[in-house]
């Protein structure tokens, strides 16, 4: 039976340089060699690829896929590199300047120039699909063109799909490191700007990603591509379901369902296990409960935030590779028990699992160790609140003092939107004290 198909968008430099760990890896899963033909021996009776890439008549696999770009240099590099042949020229969107770290600049200026173009590449991706399942899209909150183009996409998908899932996967502000001074400007304007036309926003910032390169991946001097890569997995794990068969496989809307129990409430915590290198896997045991136990621990984290200030809402665990339901069951009783890790009231046995029978993949040159089975935990937990704190302060601060805020309106921003953003992002902090309190 065909699968149903989803179109990956990518935007920006962050979202296009996720695009190579990505489809480098869904190549990899799916037996495409670079070029985009299949590696011999392998068809495509099974369907499995069909989510991601349509196939042609010719045997050529081609990704469902548009990067944009509002400059032409990030792009350019996929133009002329290894995967030059796999993506479809026309889903390669490049203008000529960038949004310089302005917000306003990528949705209101320069991005606007660019949007229907992007829109139209998309619907000509999505007319070729049979059964439209929603999209996912890439960016980093803290980019010009990630922050403001976006916004103005998801307002467009949104308008021209309706109610097809919109998953975004955003690389969010790190707490002390960070390129982009006005970063907070640009995270706290597009959450308020797209909090109504996403369902569910996957964030990850790269201090924390780093953290676990160096700590547990023996890779302290990290390019962007380490943690790119570590990223891919976590989507892979999260669409492994659409593409491959299981004990008890979920699709992607029951994930939505049990994930998001109020529309706003919509940033999953994402943890993974194992995080584990080539030259330590041989000397380790990676039991399931060892797996899943290490989906609660703060190491195991792509944000910052302390889950034990917090409550869970509903955790999705992923498993993937040669996991049995039974050892499942009994880790999870277990995990119930532990008073560091608190429920809400109202959703007392929030567990939600899927098992996938395809192991993870590993890449050549890449951090992870080859194994036989791993987990995603995704979970909607109230201490996210806190980093969306820490953010709100940070641009409080900067807009007390109206610092940046000419290079927004000259871009023609109205200024009374950072007075709407503020206000919107302290109702969310208030929406998870309630949870949490309630
Ligand atoms: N994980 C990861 N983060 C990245 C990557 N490239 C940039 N970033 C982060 O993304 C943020 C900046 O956003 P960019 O994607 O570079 O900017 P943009 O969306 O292209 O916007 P403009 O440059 O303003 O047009 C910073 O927080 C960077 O640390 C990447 O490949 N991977």
């Amino acid at each position: 039976m065909s699968k149903r198909e989803i179109i990956q968008i990518h935007i920006g430099q962050a979202g296009v340089q996720m695009a190579s760990a990505c489809w480098e890896l869904y190549c990899l899963e799916h037996g495409i060699q670079v070029d985009g033909q299949l590696y011999p021996g392998y068809d495509t009776a099974d369907h499995s690829s069909d989510t991601f890439f349509s196939i042609t008549g010719s045997g050529q696999a081609v990704p469902r896929v548009v990067m944009i770009d509002l400059e032409p240099t990030v792009i350019d590099e996929i133009r002329t590199n290894y995967y030059r042949k796999l993506f479809h020229p026309s889903s390669l969107i490049t203008g000529k300047e960038d949004a310089a770290n302005n917000y306003a600049r990528g949705r209101y200026t320069i991005g606007k120039e660019m949007l229907d173009l992007a829109l139209d590449r998309v619907r000509l991706t999505a007319d070729d699909c049979h059964s439209l399942q929603g999209f996912i899209l890439f960016r980093a909150f803290g980019g010009g063109t990630g922050s403001g183009f976006t916004t103005s996409l998801l307002e467009g998908l949104s308008a021209d799909y309706g109610k097809k899932s919109k998953l975004d996967f955003a690389v969010y502000p790190a707490p002390r490191i960070s390129p982009v001074i006005v970063e907070p400007y640009n995270a706290v304007l597009t959450t308020h700007g797209s909090i109504e036309d996403e369902d569910v926003c996957f964030v990850m910032d790269n201090e924390a990603v780093y953290d676990i390169l160096d700590r547990k991946l023996d890779t302290p001097r990290p390019t962007y591509t380490n943690p790119n890569r570590l990223l891919a997995q976590v989507v892979s794990a999260v669409t492994a379901s659409l593409r491959f068969e299981g004990a008890t496989n979920v699709s992607l809307e029951e994930f939505q369902t049990n994930l998001v129990p109020y529309p706003r409430i919509h940033f999953p915590l994402v943890t993974y296990a194992p995080f584990i290198s080539a030259t330590k896997a041989l000397h380790e045991q990676l039991s399931i409960a060892q797996l899943t136990n290490a989906c609660f621990e703060p190491a195991s984290q792509m944000v910052k935030c302390d889950t034990r200030k917090g409550k869970y809402m509903s955790c999705c665990l992923l498993y993937r590779g040669d996991v049995s339901p039974t050892d499942v069951n009994n880790v999870i009783n277990s995990i119930k028990g532990k008073r560091s890790i608190q429920f809400v009231d109202w959703s007392p046995t929030g567990f939600k699992v899927g098992i996938n029978y395809m192991p993870p993949t590993t890449v050549p040159g890449g951090d992870l160790a080859a194994v036989t089975r791993a987990v995603t935990m995704l979970s909607n937990t109230t201490a996210i609140r806190e980093p969306w704190e820490r953010l709100l302060h940070k641009y409080t601060m900067m807009y007390k003092k109206r610092s940046f805020v000419h290079h927004y309106v000259g871009e023609g921003m109205e200024e009374n939107e950072f007075q709407e953003a503020k206000e919107d992002l302290g109702a969310l902090i208030m929406d998870y004290k309630e949870v949490d309190s309630g």
